[in-house]
Order: structure tokens, then C-alpha cells, then sequence
């Protein structure tokens, strides 16, 4: 099994690293840079930070991908990580989330009657779902909650904002910015996709002294520590 991890920045891409390796870096077209692991002690897994974003972390990930598949060497799983925000009191900081599904949050348009997303404009995609067996023997092996991540383009920054979201998307654990984008690139190479995110703030009212980053990312680095037990296990 062949498996890319896809990150939005370098730090989220160090601290997937640091449950692994030893890591060599390998250069991609668009001047991406891919960390690529050994497979000595379980599934081979490749770490690339693409940037911050949905289109930044489609266009890496479609990159590694057909950069892989011409090598003859595929991914088979594509894995969107990093931090991100919790929808309290279900996701509280610090903790592990495990997509089961991966939402583009505000992909669709204004109406006077609210927001519609484009699968009710009459074209393309909102959510991808992970396999469920894949994601629960993940959830478990890292200790994650499982539910929805939401992928937004704009960073939540109201409580009215997080009411909007949450009462669209009931039982949303969390919010990014990249696994809807990764999740278009992995599908369309054919390949699996999951998100796992560790809560770093809370989604609401901004306010970035209450951001805990550095705990996220530890946590970040745990949960790929028991990750190869449970790809090994499928
Ligand atoms: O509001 C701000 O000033 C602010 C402060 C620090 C970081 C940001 C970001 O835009 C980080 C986006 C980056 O981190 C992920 N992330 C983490 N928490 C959230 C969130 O609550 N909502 C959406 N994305 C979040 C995201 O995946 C990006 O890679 C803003």
C-alpha cells in the first residue's frame, strides 16, 4: 500500500513526519517538495505540504498523484491532515477527528432563501465519504472521533457562523480548508481518501490567543504514530 499524506503547511507536514521515517525529500513539478518515507515497517507514506486552501491542496495532491502513477508506483490512499478548528462542546481542543465525511462547506451560491450548495444548482459534488471500515479501524487505532469535517474557504469567525454550519451540517465535528480539495484529486485518481485533523481552536468568534497550535500538532504526531498499525490491519 502506497499512501500520500497531504498537509496545508510545512510545520503540519514536520509533524506527520515525526511519527515516522527517515523522510527524503524529492522535488515535483510546481516546485512542490514531497517527503518521501520508507516502507521497511508497514505501508509506504509520503508527506507533501501543498498549501493552504482548497484549490492549493487540490492542485498538490493531483500533482503527487499523477507524479506517482507515472512513476508506476500509485497511491492508493490519499490522507488530508493537519489542524483544525473544533465545533464545541463535541470536538473540544486537542482532540483527534477522523472524517466520515468530507464536506465542501460553501461551495454553491446566495439566495434569498439562504445558502444553496451546487448539488441543489444541479451540478458536481459537496462530500465525499471515506470507506466506513477504513474509518473506524483508523478512529480506533488513533483514538479519534468520527463525524464530519467541513471544508471552508473562509475561516469561521462568528458564533452566528458556526450556528449557520452546524445547522446545515448537524453532528459537523470540525472545519479546515483543504480536504474537500484533496478529496477531488484523490477520487478522480481513483484513489481512497480520509482527513484526520486535530482541533487547534475552537470554531466561533475569532480569536486567535485561544488558538492552540502547538498542542494540535503534537497530537497530530501521535495519531500518525498508530496509523500503520491499523493500514497494516486492512
Ligand atoms: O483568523 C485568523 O487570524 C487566523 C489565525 C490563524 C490561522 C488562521 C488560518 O487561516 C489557519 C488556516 C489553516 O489552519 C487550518 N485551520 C485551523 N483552524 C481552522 C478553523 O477554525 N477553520 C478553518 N481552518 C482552520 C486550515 O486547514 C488551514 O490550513 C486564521
Amino acid at each position: 500500500m502506497r499512501v500520500l499524506v497531504v498537509t496545508a503547511v510545512a510545520a503540519e507536514r514536520d509533524a506527520v513526519c515525526a511519527a515516522g521515517g527517515p523522510y527524503t525529500p524529492r522535488a515535483l513539478p510546481g516546485g512542490l517538495a514531497l517527503h518521501r518515507g520508507g516502507a521497511d515497517t508497514g505501508p509506504a507514506v509520503d508527506v507533501l505540504a501543498a498549501g493552504v486552501g482548497p484549490a492549493s491542496a487540490a492542485a498538490g495532491t493531483a500533482t503527487a498523484l499523477t507524479a506517482a502513477t507515472l512513476d508506476g508506483a500509485p497511491y492508493s490512499l490519499v490522507i488530508s491532515a493537519g489542524i483544525g478548528g473544533g465545533f464545541a462542546p463535541a470536538a473540544p481542543l486537542g482532540c483527534v477527528v477522523v472524517a466520515d465525511a468530507l464536506t465542501a462547506a460553501d461551495l454553491g451560491a446566495e439566495t434569498p432563501e439562504g445558502f444553496l450548495p451546487v448539488t441543489e444548482l444541479g451540478f458536481g459534488t459537496v462530500t465525499h465519504r471515506p470507506g466506513p471500515a477504513l474509518v473506524r479501524a483508523v478512529a480506533a487505532a488513533c483514538g479519534a472521533r468520527t463525524g464530519p469535517v467541513l471544508t471552508v474557504s473562509t475561516v469561521t469567525g462568528s458564533a452566528a457562523r458556526a450556528a449557520e454550519l452546524t445547522a446545515r451540517h448537524p453532528g459537523a465535528l470540525a472545519e479546515a480548508m483543504e480536504g474537500f480539495g484533496v478529496a477531488e484529486a484523490a477520487v478522480a485518481h481513483g484513489a481512497g481518501v480520509l482527513e484526520i485533523r486535530t482541533v487547534s481552536n475552537a470554531v466561533g468568534p475569532r480569536d486567535r490567543a485561544a488558538w492552540r497550535i502547538g498542542p494540535a500538532l503534537t497530537a497530530l504526531t501521535g495519531a500518525f504514530a498508530a496509523l500503520p498499525a491499523a493500514l497494516r490491519a486492512l
